[in-house]
């Protein structure tokens, strides 16, 4: 790790108040848009998409804008996050002329050709214990110093499980796959206290000239580029407390770790040469499950060209409510 990066770049969200930030916003004439990627969140993204406007657009207007990206969801994700005031967008419909990849990665890239803001701020949907902090405190050192460029939320993480009490064992493939990969292949970047997280913001600038994984590897990939490309001292950190969210299964898990290490790999000059690639997973009584995974990446937005005459960049979907957001 590097000498003082962590003492340098680890910050607190107690550092800022949401008036000081709004402050600093004004001064530096910086503009954020929130981009929430979300599948199949029906329960939640709706009161997360609330409780955000109420406190960042209405209370202190430090959002320009909220844009939930409605990544292929089957149930009513996109009306939960439009009734509560998000612009909405699906994921398949925006710059239809550059097709369709499903994930979480996917939906953050082409989030890039619907939202304006110098800074995009990104929070996951299925949060259970948060709070707009988790927004507010990530652009602390983006607005206070032009060198940082990614900002990473960290936390404590809870592992809630029906057989015990909550435990703060959670953070499965960050333990096993993501910190591990960090100590062999780019130990600078071990100061990294939640390298996965969901809540991370970034510049425009950096953002369209990074590839971005469709899937899970968003987020081990733009942290290692931007390392790669900027260098470790334009990354800083913030505390946000605790964090609870819905957990995935081992299995579903385990998907999400090929994923990453398909980025590492590719990072490494050995990545696999084909778009998915097939995962083998035994059940109870050695029952077979195979699981095509997508391991393709998109090229940097920066290098993609306006769509084509007569093509939007895709509509956004109807029932917005109208607003500042
Ligand atoms: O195809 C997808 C899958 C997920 N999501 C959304 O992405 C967010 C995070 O997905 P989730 O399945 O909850 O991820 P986790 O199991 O919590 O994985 C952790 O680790 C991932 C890999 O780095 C990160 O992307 C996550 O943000 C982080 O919480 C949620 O809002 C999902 O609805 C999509 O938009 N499209
Ligand atoms: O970051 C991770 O490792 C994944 O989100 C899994 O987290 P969990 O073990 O808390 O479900």
């Amino acid at each position: 790790m590097n000498d003082g990066w962590f003492e340098r770049h680890t910050r607190h969200c107690t550092e800022w108040t949401p008036r000081h930030l709004v402050e600093l916003k004004r001064d530096t004439g910086t503009t954020v848009s929130l981009v929430v990627p979300a599948r199949d969140e029906e329960a939640t993204v709706g009161s997360i998409v609330s409780r955000v406007r109420e406190e960042l657009v209405e209370r202190f207007p430090l959002l320009d804008e909220i844009v939930v990206m409605d990544s292929d969801s089957t149930d009513a994700t996109a009306r939960e996050a439009a009734g509560a005031g998000a612009r909405v967008h699906r994921t398949v419909d925006v710059r239809p002329d550059l097709g369709h990849h499903r994930g979480k990665g996917e939906a953050l890239w082409k989030a890039q050709f619907v939202t304006h803001g110098d800074i995009l701020v990104f929070l996951d949907a299925d949060l259970v214990e948060w709070d707009t902090h988790f927004v507010s405190g990530l652009l602390g050192p983006l607005l206070e110093e032009p060198r940082v460029e990614l900002v990473k939320a960290f936390y404590d993480r809870v592992l809630d499980r029906e057989d015990a009490r909550p435990t703060h064992e959670g953070g499965r493939v960050t333990e096993l796959v993501a910190r591990p990969t960090i100590a062999l292949r780019w130990p600078e970047l071990s100061g990294i206290i939640q390298p996965l997280s969901g809540e991370w913001a970034i510049r425009r600038s950096l953002l369209r000239e990074l590839p971005v994984p469709v899937g899970y590897g968003v987020e081990l990939a733009t942290l290692v580029d931007t390392h790669l490309s900027r260098g470790v001292d334009a990354i800083a950190q913030v505390g946000m407390g605790r964090r609870g969210h819905h957990h995935q299964s081992l299995h579903g898990l385990g998907a999400m770790a090929t994923e990453l290490l398909a980025v590492a790999d590719r990072r490494a000059g050995a990545g696999p040469g084909a778009d998915t690639v097939e995962l083998h997973q035994y059940g109870t009584g050695g029952k077979t499950m195979t699981t095509e995974v997508g391991v393709v990446e998109r090229g940097p937005a920066s290098r993609v060209g306006p769509p084509p005459a007569g093509h939007g960049t895709g509509a956004q979907l109807a029932g917005e409510v109208a607003g500042r957001c």
